[in-house]
């Protein structure tokens, strides 16, 4: 059984890796992994990726790569030492099948960023996209599957269709969380905790609500109740 405190993914999102490892120590207990995205990343916070893996706590790298095929699998290569659990792609075929050359045997999970939760229909058909968004995830999905990724970022929304296509042993990590009642942001394809844990997702991943809550160790604690 998973301890229901590792389904749950804090986001560093934050610009100075002093103020992470304060928040983590804040978090304290209450949390067993962390997420490092660009910001914190461009900001010195690769470095804490070790730091972190060496305290016991599990780290995602979330990079995002995409690129031409020989750079996101030399990319790769050169992230798989530093002790990250999960690296993210964009989950384009060709960046997905050089992410997992580029992985080897030992390096970190490879997740597949499907369509950002901050995408409804009218941003997908802005940004060139025909197909409806919980039909580009599934496509995704089966490409990623296909490409041969340990997992698939998506909303919640879609996490029991996905589980469909990718079976039950690759990962479902899900943004676009919010507990009820609380600040939705630039997210739009949204759910709780709870609702998302209901989906059938293997971890969420929460920025906002605990980062920038009063007591983020409560809120931490909040969010992994409505998951039990
Ligand atoms: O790959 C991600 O982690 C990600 C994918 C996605 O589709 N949507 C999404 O919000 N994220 C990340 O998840 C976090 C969500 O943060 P909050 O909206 O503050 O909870 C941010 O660090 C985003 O970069």
């Amino acid at each position: 059984m998973i301890d229901p405190r590792d389904r749950l993914i804090v986001a560093l999102d934050l610009g100075d890796p002093r103020e992470a490892e304060a928040l983590v120590e804040r978090i304290g207990d209450a949390a067993t992994f962390y997420k490092i995205g660009y910001r914190l990343a461009y900001a010195g916070g690769l470095a804490l990726v070790p730091k972190l893996a060496a305290r016991g706590l599990k780290v995602f790298l979330d990079l995002k790569l995409h690129d031409i095929g020989n750079t996101v699998e030399e990319g790769v290569r050169a992230l798989t030492d530093l002790g990250a659990t999960f690296l993210t792609v964009h989950a384009y075929p060709q960046t997905m099948r050089a992410a997992v050359r580029g992985r080897g045997e030992a390096g970190p999970k490879i997740l597949a960023v499907t369509v950002l939760t901050s995408y409804d229909e009218a941003d997908a058909r802005e940004a060139g996209y025909a197909l409806p968004v919980p039909d580009l995830v599934a496509q995704r999905a089966a490409q990623a599957a296909q490409a041969g990724l340990d997992g698939i970022v998506c909303s919640a929304a879609e996490a029991a269709s996905v589980r469909d296509i990718i079976g039950p042993d690759r990962l479902i990590v899900t943004p676009g969380i919010r507990p009820a009642g609380a600040e939705v942001g630039d997210q739009k394809r949204v759910m709780t905790p709870g609702e998302a844990r209901a989906a059938g997702i293997d971890h969420v991943v929460v920025g906002r609500p605990i980062t920038g809550a009063a007591d983020p160790r409560d809120a931490a604690q909040r969010i992994v109740a409505d998951m039990a």
